[in-house]
């Protein structure tokens, strides 16, 4: 109904533009298809006969290739139909400004060692300071630590906000996190805005010392504690894991003193740390999202929520705004169940030499937009409440933005507050169906993927929105161990829904639509990709020692399809890169760091699902540090990868370094020594070819072996070990097979 009358004069409030390149890319994309199909003709037709050398790893390269050729098609299905989507917030004030949406923030923090307070309330201060009227915005900080450290920091930017606000929005400066945008202005150009930024400047660094004085120090003094009431709800408290519900409004928006520097109304500040016991299952994010939810419908009741992690600063104040444009377009927006933006990170080098998510956010979740599905990150996302909820999609309910405004509060703000508290109790969730139906899903590490796909399946769509001016930055890890554990997690995750209850390859088909369920398969496959990678590292250079080719010559004409897949899809991939905004060597690192996650977090992943399917483990969260030692972080800053530390992912990777080295090492000997070494060339050349490219990738990993001397570089004791594992290998394969 509401429908029909609107579409008469209907001016939407966002486009959607469809990639211009999409016929090229797709005849381009054939040609591969083409290419793929020949390299698994030519494995067919030419398996090695019977007693032959080489045959089983013939067989192997060939199921290899087959998992590949079904992992690109996979891919394939994020880059057929890109979508990039505009919106028009003019329109938006036009229309609606007195009729915006409430929107709630979720913050979640649960280490105030690893994710430092001044960290945390940076990020809380940049999404108080969005664009929005402030009387329709709450902020909520979830602490799995329930530090009473955080809540100090907390505290003082409750009021460190009555000035920032005020200044942020007369300067109309971005980026909104104090910290950063302190960072990124040296001096002001601009005198008559001298002065206020050296007031505002002042007051943050003492607020900064404060803090970081009480986080030195490890505790709060007793003064400190005497300045608010807040703290006495620490009293019964006995460590991380062990304690009451602590909730406290610091800024309760509706309060009519409740004011900024230049008398304006602020958002709601709400601090929790949800009860925890040692006997209950906490549910890591997952758990302390979903007592938001709750604790947050009883308070603000916000029909949308943001949900950020600690590290996640909001870099655009606008974002608020463009994910309202979405939500109340009148055609399309009621749909909608998310709006996603993409992860950046604020610390990423120029070449990343950790690689970065660049090709997934600038092209692959634009694949997934135009299928209707960009997936939920965890961070950097704003959902309808109703669809996070558990509510299926519904036709009949357009236009329900419009409901009941906030009625005046009959209780206290004590007895809200207690009131409150219940919802986020440990047992609150037993026997209902949050964490199943309601909420965020429990007991996966990817808790954002799966929830995402379930409330697609229940008929909702979702946007994918990456404006020019980046709307969040985070930290991204600093160290390779880091980097690893976390993809480790991811893959475990991603591998095991599609053994869940809402898997993309069975569940949701047919609620979904098939592009995007082979979108979501790319995610899900990261893990098992590890065995096809380790196969085809391995076997190919040490077939290398016995000159036993295992691809075509170069004479041959089968040699065309294999040349032309890889050096096509390479090519396209460096242009795909450069096109995101990358460099060349940071194209190289990728390609680096692809094959380390690949042969080592995803194997691990791998068993780690495989483990837990069967029962004999649970998986964990295993919290991302945002801070390192200094000498650390200047090694990262100069592109120079960290090992330090012993950890068995380093050892599959040395080793395999090592393994390839040595084959390496063999072929010149065998090119230098042998007379007809030509034709050793011309059987072998592809061999060559890929031993060298592992050679050649493994650079940085030689010099972490063998040349370094910092406290970076790979230890002594993991370097002989991986040295012996690599040598035995290759003896044992030239000698006794
Ligand atoms: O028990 C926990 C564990 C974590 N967190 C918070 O969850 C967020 C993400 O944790 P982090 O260690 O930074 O993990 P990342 O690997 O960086 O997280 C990515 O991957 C996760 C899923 O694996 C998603 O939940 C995140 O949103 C996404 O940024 C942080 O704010 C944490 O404080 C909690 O609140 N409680
Ligand atoms: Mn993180």
């Amino acid at each position: 109904m509401k429908m029909k009358m609107v579409s008469d004069g209907y001016v939407p409030l966002f486009e959607t533009n469809k990639f211009k390149g999409r016929v090229m890319y797709r005849l381009f994309s054939v040609s591969i298809f083409v290419g793929i199909f020949f390299i698994l003709a030519y494995r067919v037709g030419h398996i090695p006969g019977e007693g032959a050398d080489g045959k089983w790893a013939w067989i192997g390269l060939f199921a290899a290739e087959l998992w590949f050729g079904f992992y690109w098609l996979c891919t394939q299905a994020l880059r057929w139909n890109c979508v990039y989507k505009r919106t028009f917030k003019d329109r938006l004030s036009q229309r609606y400004e007195n009729d915006l949406p409430r929107v709630d923030v979720f913050v979640c923090t649960a280490d105030p060692i690893i994710e430092p307070p001044m960290m945390v309330i940076n990020t809380v201060l940049s999404v108080m300071a969005y664009n929005y009227p402030p009387e329709k915005l709450s902020v909520y900080l979830s602490d799995d630590a329930g530090s009473d450290l955080t809540f100090y920091a907390l505290l003082e930017a409750s009021h460190f906000a009555k000035e920032w606000l005020p200044y942020c929005k007369k300067f109309e400066v971005e980026p909104r996190s104090p910290g950063a945008y302190f960072l990124s202005i040296s001096d002001p150009i601009d005198v008559g805005k001298a002065k206020a930024f050296v007031a505002i400047k002042k007051l943050y660094e003492n607020m900064e010392s404060r803090i970081r004085r009480a986080a030195n120090v490890g505790r709060l003094s007793e003064e400190q504690r005497s300045k608010h009431e807040g703290f006495s709800q620490w009293e019964t408290y006995s460590s991380k894991q062990d304690h009451d519900t602590i909730l406290q409004i610091l800024i309760d928006g509706t309060d009519l003193n409740a004011r900024d520097v230049e008398g304006c109304s602020l958002p709601t500040l709400v601090y929790l740390a949800r009860e925890k016991r040692p006997r209950y299952s906490h549910n890591f994010k997952a758990g302390a999202i979903n007592a938001l939810i709750r604790v947050s419908k009883k308070i603000s009741n916000g029909h949308i929520i943001l949900n950020v992690d600690c590290d996640m600063y909001s870099n655009n104040s606008e974002s608020v705004r463009d994910v309202v444009c979405f939500f109340m377009d009148e055609e399309k927006g009621y749909e909608i169940a998310f709006v996603q933006f993409p992860q950046n990170f604020e610390n990423v080098t120029k070449n990343e030499i950790h690689g970065s998510f660049r090709e997934n956010m600038e092209v692959e979740f634009h694949g997934m937009d135009g299928y209707g599905g960009a997936p939920y990150i965890g961070t950097g996302c704003f959902h309808r409440r109703d669809a996070l909820c558990g509510k299926k999609f519904d036709r009949e309910c357009i236009g329900e933005w419009n409901r009941e405004n906030v009625t005046k509060r009959e209780e206290s703000l004590h007895e809200l507050e207690d009131k409150s508290k219940v919802y986020a109790s440990c047992t609150y969730d037993e026997n209902t169906l949050w964490g199943k139906e309601m909420g965020l899903k429990y007991g996966s590490p990817v808790e954002d993927l799966i929830t995402g796909i379930s409330i697609q399946c229940r008929g909702w769509k979702s946007v994918y929105f990456n404006p020019e001016r980046k709307a969040f930055l985070g930290v991204a890890p600093i160290t390779l161990s880091q980097l690893l554990v976390q993809h480790k997690r991811w893959s475990e995750g991603n591998f095991l829904i599609l053994f869940s209850k809402t898997s993309p390859a069975l569940y949701a088909h047919g609620r979904i639509s098939f592009g995007l369920q082979l979108g979501y398969w790319c995610y899900c496959f990261w893990a098992p990709n590890c065995l096809a990678t380790l196969y085809y590292s391995i076997i190919p250079s040490l077939y290398l020692l016995k000159s036993t080719p295992l691809f075509p010559q170069a004479s041959s004409p089968w040699f065309v399809p294999f040349a032309y897949v890889i050096s096509s899809k390479y090519s396209y991939s460096v242009l795909e890169f450069l096109w995101c905004g990358g460099t060349i060597l940071g194209w190289w690192n990728e390609q680096r760091i692809w094959l380390y996650k690949r042969t080592s977090s995803y194997l691990f992943g791998f068993i780690a699902a495989i483990l837990k399917s069967i029962g004999f483990s649970d998986s964990a969260f295993v919290i991302t540090a945002k801070i390192t030692d200094e000498d650390v972080s200047e090694r990262y800053q100069k592109e120079i990868l960290e090992f330090g530390a012993s950890s068995p992912m380093f050892t599959i990777i040395t080793t395999l370094a090592g393994l390839n080295m040595f084959c390496f090492l063999g072929v010149v000997k065998k090119l230098a020594m042998d007379a007809a070494s030509i034709r050793y060339f011309d059987r072998m050349v592809l061999q060559i070819v890929l031993c060298f490219v592992m050679v050649l990738i493994n650079w940085p990993l030689y010099q972490a072996l063998f040349v370094r001397q910092d406290k970076g570089k790979m230890p002594s004791s993991l370097t002989l070990q991986s040295i012996g594992f690599a040598l035995f290998a290759c003896t044992c394969f030239l000698f006794f097979q």
